[in-house]
C-alpha cells in the first residue's frame, strides 16, 4: 500500500463503531471523518478524539472512499450521495431495502466508474476461502443443512428500524448465509419458507424454516431464528462479533457423492479405501486445518483499500453478488408470506420484505 486510503464512516451505530475501530487500527486507512446525525453520539465520539461531523458536506475534501453503516433503508440515499462526491463505497449488508434500490445503486456506481462493495465480510475469514476450495472433494453436491439460532437480547429491538421490514433474522442474518453459500458453492435458485413471529410478536419474523433448491439440483434446508438460544451459528463458532458468545460447534453440513464436510471446522468425511463410496463402507474422518483468528471487518477494509490501490481481489462481495444474496433473501420473505415456492427473478422490485 503506497499511501493510506482517506476514508469516512457514515453511521456510528453498532457496526459503524466496529468499522471506525478497524479504520483507526489499519495502517492502510486514514479516517477522515465519522458522519453521524445523532448529536449525543457525536458528542461522545468527539470526546474520544474522533473527527465527527453531522453531514456529508462537512467531510474533508481529500476523502476518497466511505463505509456506509446506516440502517438498511438509508443505503440507497447515502450510496448515491457518496458516489456523487466521487467516493468509492463499501456499503453494509443487506445491499439495500429492495431490488429496485440495489439496481439504482449499481447503475450509479457504474455511471460514476467507482467501486461498490457490499459488506458481506464473512468471505474474508480464511476458513470461508478454504471451504470454497475444499467442497469439490465431496464430489457432486447433493444437499446441505444449516442451523442458525441465537437469542438476541430484548433491547436489540428497542431500535425502531430493527422491528420493521428490512431487518429481522432474514434480512439481517439470512442474507449473510445466502451470500456465504454463493461464495462457497452457489446461490439457491428457489426457496420455500415457513416464517413465524410467534415468539417476539413483531411484524417481522423471528424464526424461519427454509427449503432451498440449487442450480445443479442439490437441495438444502435451514432453520433461522433470533429468538431461540443455541450454540449453533456462524457468529458463535467464529467468535467474530464481540457481542456474541463463542462456541466450538459446526452449524452447516454438506453432503456430496464422495463424502461430507462440516463448516466452519472443515471436518471432512471421505473414502476410507478404493472403489465406490457407498453405505457399507465407513467414511474416514479428517479434521480440518487450524486457522488463526482474524477480525473479518479489519480484513475486509484492508482488502477494500488494496482494491482501490489496484490489487486484484476475488473475495470481496461485488454488487452482482450482493444483489443475488438480497434477491434470495427477499424471495425467502415473500415465500413465507405467500405460502408458495419463490424462484429467483420472481421478487417484485419494490418488495421490502413485508407484503402490504
Ligand atoms: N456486517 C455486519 O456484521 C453487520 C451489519 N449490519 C448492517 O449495518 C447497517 C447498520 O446496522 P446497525 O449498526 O445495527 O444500526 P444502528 O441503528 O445501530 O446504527 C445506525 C447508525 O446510523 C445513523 N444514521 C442513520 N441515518 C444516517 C444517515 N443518513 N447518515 C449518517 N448516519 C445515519 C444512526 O443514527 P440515529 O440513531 O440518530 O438514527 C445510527 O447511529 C444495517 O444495514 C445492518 O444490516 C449490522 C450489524 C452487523
Ligand atoms: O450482519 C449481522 C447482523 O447482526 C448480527 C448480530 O445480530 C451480526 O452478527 C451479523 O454479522
Amino acid at each position: 500500500m503506497k499511501t493510506p486510503l482517506p476514508l469516512c464512516v457514515i453511521g456510528a451505530g453498532s457496526i459503524g463503531r466496529r468499522h471506525i475501530e478497524v479504520a483507526i487500527d489499519s495502517p492502510n486507512i486514514t479516517l477522515t471523518a465519522v458522519v453521524e446525525p445523532h448529536a449525543e453520539t457525536r458528542a461522545k465520539l468527539a470526546r474520544q478524539g474522533l473527527p465527527v461531523v453531522d453531514s456529508l458536506d462537512e467531510v474533508p475534501k481529500e476523502t476518497r472512499a466511505c463505509v456506509i453503516a446506516t440502517p438498511t433503508p438509508d443505503h440507497l440515499p447515502s450510496t448515491l450521495a457518496a458516489l456523487s462526491r466521487g467516493w468509492a463505497v463499501l456499503v453494509e449488508k443487506p445491499f439495500a431495502e429492495s431490488l429496485d434500490n440495489a439496481r439504482a445503486m449499481m447503475q450509479a456506481a457504474e455511471a460514476a466508474g467507482l467501486p461498490l462493495i457490499v459488506g458481506h465480510h464473512r468471505r474474508c475469514h480464511p476458513y470461508a476461502m478454504a471451504m470454497r476450495d475444499a467442497l469439490p472433494a465431496i464430489g457432486q453436491l447433493v444437499g446441505l443443512q444449516g442451523f442458525w439460532s441465537v437469542r438476541k437480547h430484548d433491547t436489540y429491538y428497542d431500535v425502531p428500524w430493527r422491528r420493521l421490514p428490512g431487518a429481522g433474522p432474514l434480512a439481517s442474518n439470512l442474507s449473510h448465509e445466502i451470500d456465504l453459500l454463493g461464495f462457497m458453492t452457489g446461490i439457491p435458485t428457489e426457496v420455500t419458507a415457513l416464517t413465524s413471529s410467534a415468539t417476539r410478536g413483531l411484524v417481522i419474523e423471528d424464526t424461519a424454516a427454509l427449503a432451498f433448491r440449487f442450480e445443479n439440483g442439490a437441495l438444502g434446508s435451514f432453520l433461522m431464528s433470533d429468538a431461540g438460544a443455541s450454540p449453533w451459528s456462524f457468529e458463535a463458532t467464529s467468535a467474530e462479533n464481540p457481542e456474541i458468545a463463542g462456541s466450538d460447534q459446526d452449524y452447516l453440513r454438506f453432503t456430496g457423492t464422495l463424502g461430507a464436510l462440516a463448516f466452519p471446522s472443515l471436518t471432512l468425511w471421505g473414502a476410507s479405501g478404493p472403489g465406490e463410496v457407498e453405505w457399507s463402507k465407513p467414511l474416514a474422518q479428517t479434521p480440518g486445518p487450524h486457522f488463526d483468528k482474524i477480525d473479518p471487518i479489519r480484513a475486509q477494509i484492508d482488502r477494500f483499500a488494496a482494491l482501490l490501490d489496484g490489487a486484484t481481489d476475488d473475495v470481496l462481495c461485488r454488487p452482482e453478488n450482493g444483489f443475488a444474496a438480497l434477491e434470495m433473501t427477499l424471495a425467502t420473505a415473500l415465500s413465507g408470506q405467500t405460502h408458495r415456492p419463490v424462484k429467483r427473478g420472481e421478487v417484485p422490485g419494490d418488495f421490502t420484505g413485508v407484503l402490504t
